[in-house]
């Protein structure tokens, strides 16, 4: 073990391995992404700053200078902050550009925000309409976009480029956007992906950032998270709908046993290749997958990881519904926006009926799971399959 975990912190040193840390896609983005909520009479201003992270190019660093700069006038009016110094490069340009608007009313700020986000956005071809609830927190990276409209919570997994994989910030994000979900008005919760993947499953980077305790701590705290993570499914209280948009990979697949809808595009396929990942069976699949298709069927997807396309994984019952591509978001959207204006209390206490039953038995799987999990971990045949894909040598 000691010998792979080397060959893994050597790879990392040599600079072979991609950065552990979150790569966001518009850095200079950043200030006012972050910005403070905003009150409910600025809803089309809100949409923009969650439109701009959907955007699928790079707008480049002219474009993404005046979003700041138009952001920091409508929200904090004009430049005031003292000029950053010659060789602070980034912050004066982003201060020049701020104070070039000069006394530019906060107003007019605002509106000329929301034109050159909506003018983006339609070249940008994005497919999501975002109108988020006006007093919703936006969780800590671009990774992840929630928004909140018609009833519904959708929650939007956003790595395109790195087909959604999910990292750690990515886990506790769903997770806190979960716990906001559970509690907000919406009827339904939904999980999506942007871009041409649902979901690659756990970013196997994750797997490279060792913290000072070593590869022991780090399958602990792997384990412990995964644990956390798949009980807000369990515990999830109204109807959740996994809007399954393409492939979907590892954990992305195995959760699915736990919502009570599955939509899927006709591009959708279905992959857990946990033994080839040195890997065994999450997200209470080894419960669930038995039950809803049987254990032989169960056993070819997560014992020899046989990939479903989404036809099969709907007449094994993974799947709800399967839809043409070029109808999916169209047919799927109007479905929800139907279910949701059924009578949310309803709706809750009967999945309740229908799933409480079933709730202890699932946390003591989930926790089962993850205690071999965290073994697999540590396993030489789990290592050198990461190493293999960080090192460009392997995929799926
Ligand atoms: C703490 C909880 C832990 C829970 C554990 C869960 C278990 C699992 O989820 S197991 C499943 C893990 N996932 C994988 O093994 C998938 C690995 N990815 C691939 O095999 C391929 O990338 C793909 C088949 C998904 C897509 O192949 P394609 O040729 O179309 O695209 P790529 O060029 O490979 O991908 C683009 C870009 O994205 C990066 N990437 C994709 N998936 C992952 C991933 N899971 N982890 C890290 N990075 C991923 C890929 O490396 C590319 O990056 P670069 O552009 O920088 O090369």
């Amino acid at each position: 073990m000691a010998g792979v975990a080397g060959r893994l912190a050597r790879l990392w040193c040599s600079g072979a391995l991609s950065s552990p840390l979150q790569v966001t896609r518009f850095p200079a983005l950043q200030l006012h992404l972050c910005g403070p909520a905003m009150r409910a009479s600025q809803e089309d201003f809100e949409n923009a700053t969650n439109q701009v992270k959907l955007l699928k190019k790079d707008p480049g660093n002219e474009v993404k200078l005046k979003l700041y700069a138009l952001y920091k006038q409508a929200t904090e009016g004009p430049c005031n902050v003292p000029k950053p110094g010659v060789l602070d490069f980034i912050n004066k340009a982003k201060w020049d550009a701020w104070n070039a608007l000069g006394s530019l009313p906060k107003e007019t700020a605002r509106h000329n925000y929301v034109d050159l986000v909506s003018s983006l956005s339609a070249s940008s071809e994005s497919s999501i309409q975002v109108t988020p609830a006006a007093d919703r927190k936006q969780p800590g990276s671009d990774a992840l976009v929630v928004t909140s409209q018609d009833g519904i919570t959708t929650i939007t997994l956003n790595r395109p480029d790195k087909k959604n994989a999910l990292t750690t910030q990515m886990y506790h994000d769903i997770m806190l956007a979960l716990e906001a979900a559970s509690k907000d008005d919406s009827a339904i919760t939904v999980l999506t992906g942007n871009g041409d993947y649902y979901c690659s499953g756990n970013d196997l980077t994750n797997f490279t950032d060792i913290p000072p305790g070593g590869v022991e701590e780090k399958a602990r705290s792997g384990a412990v998270l995964l644990r956390d993570f798949v009980d807000r499914f369990i515990d999830f209280p109204k109807p959740l709908v996994a809007v399954v948009n393409g492939p979907a990979v590892g954990i992305s697949v195995t959760i699915l046993g736990l919502f009570d809808i599955v939509y899927a595009t006709d591009r959708a396929t279905f992959h857990t290749p946990f033994s080839h990942l040195g890997q065994s069976p999450e997200g209470c699949s080894s419960y669930t997958f038995p039950k809803i298709m049987g254990p032989s069927k169960a056993t070819e997807m997560l014992v020899f990881g046989k990939k479903l396309t989404a036809r099969e994984a709907c007449t094994q019952g993974l799947v709800t519904e399967v839809f043409p591509d070029s109808t999916f978001q169209k047919e799927v959207w109007v479905r929800l926006k139907a279910y949701s204006k059924l009578p949310p209390n309803a709706m809750r206490i009967s999945k309740q009926v229908i799933r409480n039953t079933e709730k202890e038995k699932l946390h003591a799987i989930n926790a089962e799971e993850s205690n071999i999990l965290r073994e697999r971990w540590l396993s030489d045949e789990c290592m050198n399959a990461v190493v293999s894909f960080l090192s460009k040598k392997a995929k799926l």
